[in-house]
């Protein structure tokens, strides 16, 4: 059998280098093919190989009826729709670290040629204009650099500008102060970076909750003459209220190698003479490009001669004996570990999993990695999946502990999922019930019987009357239609919570101003 792979976007040569030596396997590279023309011969390939050009949308997948697996080389793979390759059984892996380096040196590049207006000058120079006083610049010394998103390249930038004498001062939903400490940078909420740094850069993943992370309020709290890169992707800074941000005054420059609609070259952003950009350069070295085509060309010869992939971004891989005895439950630990993640803003430092009755008689690893991708997903996006949940908790400093126990507190099965942080432990307990399907039992001392499932608003709050009906009479001024309601207390008129299904997601505003209601102590959107 002769794998056939398609090459659609411009790789290095020395990179598939591994593809061309590979027994068994042919390669095409065609980098210049119309979406239309891709979608006529993707039928021909077992394999596709894409940088960040290439759209792998669902239509596309739908009619790739070869298609074993696609590689993307480099790390972003929102140009790929994972949830179609899922379900068409196609495998995705990538190549998270290949560019690191050079995304990160990007990055250094953009700073310092923001804070010394180098572009700028530049292109006065060769219109003829030996200008001195339009482009006095700053120091990076002593100035502080707020890095959004300390993972591999956020960590590799915060290390450089140390480098060059600046104050680091970072936020990760992952990151301790212990952590901080060692690695010599400050640490914060995003609230506290935002306003202390002069420099800011964002470093994390596009996803759901990072769209627009960098928006209008979140200007308002930062200096005057703030500095602002992203060297990581369009959409993570609304492009709109940094436009505002820098015709009012209040940013004094911006760097970006990303855009929310790539590729662009007419765009108001560039023609403000404060911005400075660069058409998605960060990975753009020899060096970056021949290590990610290397990672991406060896993995996928790997899986299609039958190995396992280093680097699998959507699939799992669980035998299927073990699968066949577990599977019922995977819905559970995942939606487990989704609603705790929602519970938990600070960085978690521990998780212990519970496995007690009917599961103390199976093997549980891939639960546990489902559980802990549950909890991680909502900060590290897709490409936690069941293969890489656990190593992906470990490097970030989060031990996992899973136990079988003999206390399933007279349900038949029963798996609790708790996480301490530097606050103390939270958890939550669901069982499997026998033609019922999925209920969560407990959250934390609170015994509830929920599905979890759907859109859910979780409260806090005093048990005191009137508490109750001023929430539903909040949500319903919000349009949000409540579809069951479970109450649990510690005792009355003490502290009680309250979950809530609804109809839809409740937006921002509504989640402010139920925490604004007298006797509630906290609220938390939970879409499941
Ligand atoms: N410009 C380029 O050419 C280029 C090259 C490589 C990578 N990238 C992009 O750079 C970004 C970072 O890549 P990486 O390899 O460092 O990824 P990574 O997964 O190692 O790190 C991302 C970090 O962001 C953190 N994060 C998630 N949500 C957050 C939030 N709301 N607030 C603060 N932090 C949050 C995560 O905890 C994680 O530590 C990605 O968007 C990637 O696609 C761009
Ligand atoms: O392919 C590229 O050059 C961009 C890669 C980069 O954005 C990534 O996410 O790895």
């Amino acid at each position: 059998m002769v794998y056939q792979i398609l090459v659609s976007d411009p790789l290095s040569e020395d990179g598939i280098q591994p593809l061309r030596k590979a027994d068994g396997v042919e390669i095409t590279i065609q980098t210049a093919l119309t979406p239309e023309q891709l979608a006529e011969k993707i039928h021909e390939y077992d394999a596709l190989l894409v940088r960040s050009q290439t759209q792998v949308t669902r239509d596309l997948i739908s009619k790739a009826t070869n298609l074993k697996v696609i590689g993307r080389a480099g790390v972003g793979v929102d140009n790929i729709d994972l949830e179609a390759a899922t379900e068409f059984g196609v495998l995705v892996v990538n190549a998270p670290d290949g560019n690191t380096n050079s995304a990160a040196e990007h990055t250094m590049a953009m700073i310092m040629s923001l804070a010394r207006n180098i572009p700028q000058a530049f292109h006065a120079l060769k219109h003829n204009k030996w200008d001195r006083k339009s482009y006095v610049g700053v120091e990076l010394k002593n100035k502080t650099l707020g890095v959004v998103g300390l993972g591999r390249i956020g960590a590799e930038v915060a290390f450089r500008a140390k480098g060059q004498r600046m104050n680091v001062k970072a936020y990760d939903p992952f990151l301790t102060e212990e952590k901080a400490k060692k690695m010599g940078i400050g640490y914060g909420t995003l609230e506290e970076v935002l306003q202390s740094a002069d420099f800011i850069t964002v470093h994390t993943p596009l996803l759901k909750e990072t769209k627009h992370l960098i928006n209008q309020k979140a200007f308002e709290q930062m200096k005057d003459g703030v500095q602002i890169v992203n060297c990581a992707r369009g959409g993570i800074i609304d492009e709109e209220a940094l436009y505002q941000a820098i015709v009012t005054k209040k940013v004094a420059g911006a760097a970006l190698d990303v855009f929310e609609e790539e590729p662009i070259t007419d765009h108001k952003l560039l023609e403000l003479p404060e911005v400075i950009a660069t058409p998605h350069l960060g990975a753009s070295t020899k060096e970056a490009q021949e290590n990610v085509a290397i990672d991406v060309s060896k993995d996928v010869v790997t899986f299609l001669t039958g190995g396992l992939a280093r680097n699998p971004v959507n699939l799992p891989s669980v035998p299927k004996e073990v699968m066949n005895k577990i599977e019922p439950y995977f819905h559970l630990s995942e939606k487990l570990g989704i609603f705790l993640t929602n519970l938990t803003q600070e960085a978690m430092e521990e998780v212990n999993i519970y496995y007690a009755g009917d599961l103390t008689d199976v093997e549980v690893s891939p639960l546990t990695r489902n559980t802990v991708k549950g909890l991680l997903k909502r900060h590290l996006g897709d490409h936690v999946n069941d293969v890489n949940a656990t190593y992906l908790a470990e490097k970030k400093g989060i031990t996992i502990n899973e136990h079988k126990t003999s206390s399933s507190k007279g349900f038949t099965n029963l798996l609790t999922v708790e996480v301490r942080t530097n606050l103390g432990t939270r958890s939550v307990a669901g069982t499997l019930l026998n033609g019922l399907g999925a209920r969560l039992v407990k959250v934390d001392d609170y015994s509830v019987d929920v599905i979890p499932e759907g859109h859910m608003v979780f409260v806090r709050h005093k048990d005191q009357p009137g508490a109750i009906g001023r929430v539903g009479t909040l949500l319903a001024k919000e349009l949000v239609n409540i579809a069951t309601m479970q109450v649990g207390r510690s005792n009355v008129g003490g502290d009680a919570i309250m979950i809530l299904t609804v109809d839809k997601h409740l937006e921002k505003e509504g989640l402010e101003q139920l925490k604004q209601l007298s006797d509630i102590y906290g609220v938390t959107a939970i879409d499941l």
